[in-house]
């Protein structure tokens, strides 16, 4: 049964209070699908792996939510039918592949849930049955990700695409995703305006029962890829009340603390942040590099900085790991996931 109005609008600040004051999403999924051997060289990108090793998406997922995630983004960022018909499968097969991200999630989540009642000395407390809260964010990459030529990081998509381009593009994608059982769609990666509206008018005209988040990809502390302003992008969020969360994924941990500021000034929602290393995306070789002449500060050292802006949904996006995910952890609760005392944080809430 789906959600009323009001519950998705509150449905993300509701979690976050669920999960003691903050919550942890997963960390870079195609990251972590690479340091598993995958090679994504592909026009599908991360979404090769649905078809050819769904064994390894349930691992990633899995190695997320050993690290301590609250939430797990499928594998779907770039999971279209169009991409997948081009690859030459049927229109119906697409559609498996599709919902098979939301599934295969699922799995992970039932698999870990399963593995903790029997390893139940985490698992019990006072006397009572408690579980980490775990959501599924099904993944819906922008129009620039379905081009698979990096415009995700410009937001130039040409004069000839419209709203209604985007919104065709994505319609029956979003409706296989909430069928398939998701918790939330995440349109992530936006890097403009156009997008954002695509989205927000797509979760009003089809009747989407679920809430989303939108987070945009930025080129510095005030502007998204495009170089519109992120206040006008967070602006567009926050007049939809199926919206839930907004903030900013796939940018360098240098502008997220500006741009958390911003996002806080326009939005009662609750902001989320998960960065990418600061390196570069090369779409012709599909490979990161070193960001010439620009040194990051250890990822981990910005998130009490992004809390105290306003922030209360941390993860990383591309090239951070599960290693990303215990850091972000120990920095929120001073302790690493496993300390009994950790329970506060990681065990609270849901009673069987
Ligand atoms: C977030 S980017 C690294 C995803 C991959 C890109 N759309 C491509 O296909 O090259
Ligand atoms: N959820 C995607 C985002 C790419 S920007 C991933 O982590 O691979
Ligand atoms: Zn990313």
């Amino acid at each position: 049964m789906g959600l009323n109005g009001k519950d998705m609008t509150s449905f993300m600040s509701d979690f976050v209070h669920e999960c003691g004051g903050y919550a942890v999403i997963d960390g870079g999924f195609a990251t972590e699908l690479e340091r598993h051997g995958a090679d994504l060289n592909d026009p599908l990108w991360s979404a090769k792996c649905l078809l050819v090793s769904p064994h390894l998406v349930r691992r990633v997922h899995l190695d997320y939510l050993d690290a301590g995630a609250n939430i797990l983004i499928t594998g779907s960022y770039q999971a279209t039918i169009q991409g997948f018909e081009a690859k030459g499968l049927a229109r119906e097969e697409a559609e498996t592949l599709i919902r098979r991200s939301v599934e295969l999630a699922r799995e992970a989540r039932d698999i870990y849930y399963d593995r903790c009642t029997k390893d139940s000395s985490d698992f019990v407390r006072d006397g009572r049955y408690w579980r980490r809260p775990i959501l599924i964010a099904a993944s819906v990459g922008s129009y620039g990700a379905y081009l698979s030529d990096g415009s995700e990081y410009t937001g130039d998509y040409g004069d000839a695409v419209t709203v209604e381009t985007l919104k065709d593009l994505q319609r029956r994608r979003v409706k296989l995703l909430v069928d398939a059982g998701a918790d939330i769609i995440a349109f992530e990666t936006i890097p403009n305006k156009l997008d954002a509206q695509a989205y927000v008018e797509l979760l009003g005209e089809e009747g989407i029962d679920i809430p989303a988040w939108l987070s945009f990809s930025c080129r510095d502390e005030g502007k998204v890829c495009s170089g519109e302003s992120i206040l006008e992008c967070a602006s567009i969020a926050e007049s939809c009340k199926q919206v839930a969360a907004v903030g900013v994924n796939c940018t360098a941990p240098r502008f997220i603390h500006g741009l958390v500021s911003s996002i806080s000034k326009v939005t009662s929602k609750p902001v989320l942040v998960y960065p990418n290393s600061g390196e570069t995306y090369n779409a012709v070789t599909k490979k990161w590099s070193k960001t010439s002449g620009e040194v990051e500060e250890d990822f981990v050292s910005y998130v009490g900085k992004w809390r105290e802006a306003g922030a209360s949904i941390f993860g990383g996006c591309c090239r951070t790991t599960p290693n990303t995910i215990k850091g972000i952890i120990k920095a929120l609760s001073g302790k690493a996931p496993g300390d009994n005392d950790n329970l506060k944080f990681q065990e609270t809430a849901h009673k069987f």
